[in-house]
């Protein structure tokens, strides 16, 4: 099976990583192509992979090919793909809100898994989510989610609603965590800590709490009871973050993400 990845960005770098240094792949049977010059004169000095710039030479022969630009060179892209590909061929898109539909009417082919990845699959510790197309067999399905798994976790959804929710979730999510770490670390900063003793303070209590939060099944609202005490500090917090709503703040930003991406596979 040959992989080819489109995109050498965020995520297709990403999982290139992850296909090349799992047991699936060997180096000449995963190639990436992107259109930036200065880009590839950077991987080629890579062992992992093949390095392509020009899609002639690298997609006609590719089994499973994964789309990794943004939404917004889609368009650009499918027509230089059209002329050399192939029914047989399978495509793998990592684009926020690109539906099948427009995947399948736009190249003229009929197999495509519509993925929803996110960013912590840099280190293995990503989620993607991901439905296909019809055409799609269920080893093909199979097979392409043990190339998703590569760079962390799967889940399989039965239609493409819950790809634009999940990216609502997993997808932007992290973004939203790392918007609750900015903040806490400005609080640290403002409070008189130093950079240094506010990033420990930081990082040492979101990953104190993930830990928990893995090593037992109680869910967060429970948890959040075990820190508060009675008239306490912690109380003095959540009564905060409840008066100004911010539960349903998350919750609204959460679906502006889902929203957007729906809207995303409308545009093109
Ligand atoms: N970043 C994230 O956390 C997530 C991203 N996604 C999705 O993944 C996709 C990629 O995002 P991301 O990796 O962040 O984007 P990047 O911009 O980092 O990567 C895209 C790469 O594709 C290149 N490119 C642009 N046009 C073409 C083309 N016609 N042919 C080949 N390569 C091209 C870009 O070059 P240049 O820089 O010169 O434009 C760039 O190197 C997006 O569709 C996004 O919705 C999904 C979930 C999470
Ligand atoms: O912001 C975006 O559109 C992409 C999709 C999910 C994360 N990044």
């Amino acid at each position: 099976m040959k992989v080819l990845v489109i995109g050498a960005g965020n995520m297709g770098l990403t999982y290139s990583e992850g296909m090349a240094t799992s047991p699936l792949l060997s180096k000449h049977k995963l190639r990436i192509y992107d259109t930036d010059p200065k880009k590839i004169k950077l991987l080629v000095q890579q062992p992992l992979f093949n390095v392509y710039d020009d899609l002639e030479d690298c997609l006609p022969k590719a089994d499973v090919v994964f789309i990794a630009v943004k939404p917004y060179h889609c368009e650009d892209l499918f027509k230089k793909m059209k002329p050399l590909i192939n029914n047989d061929q399978l495509f793998v898109s990592l684009m926020a809100g690109v539906t099948i539909e427009l995947i399948q009417d736009q190249l003229g082919i009929e197999k495509v898994i519509r993925t929803m990845p996110n960013l912590p699959a840099q280190v293995g510790k990503g989620v993607t989510s991901y439905t296909e197309s019809e055409a799609v067999s269920k080893l093909e399905l199979i097979m392409v989610r043990n190339l998703l798994d590569t760079t962390g976790t799967s889940i399989h959804v039965e239609t493409e609603k819950f790809i634009d929710a999940s990216t609502g979730i997993s997808g932007s999510g992290p973004a939203y965590v790392f918007y609750f770490m900015q903040s806490m670390l400005e609080a640290a900063l403002k409070m008189g800590f130093s950079q240094f003793d506010s990033k420990i303070l930081v990082r040492s209590t979101f990953e104190g709490a993930i830990e928990l939060f893995n090593q037992n099944d109680i869910s967060p609202e429970n948890w959040i009871t075990r820190v508060a005490s009675k008239g306490g500090t912690t109380q003095a917090a959540i009564d905060s973050l409840d008066a100004n709503n911010v539960n349903q703040l998350i919750q609204d930003a959460a679906y502006a993400a889902f929203n957007r991406a729906v809207e995303l596979g409308k545009e093109y």
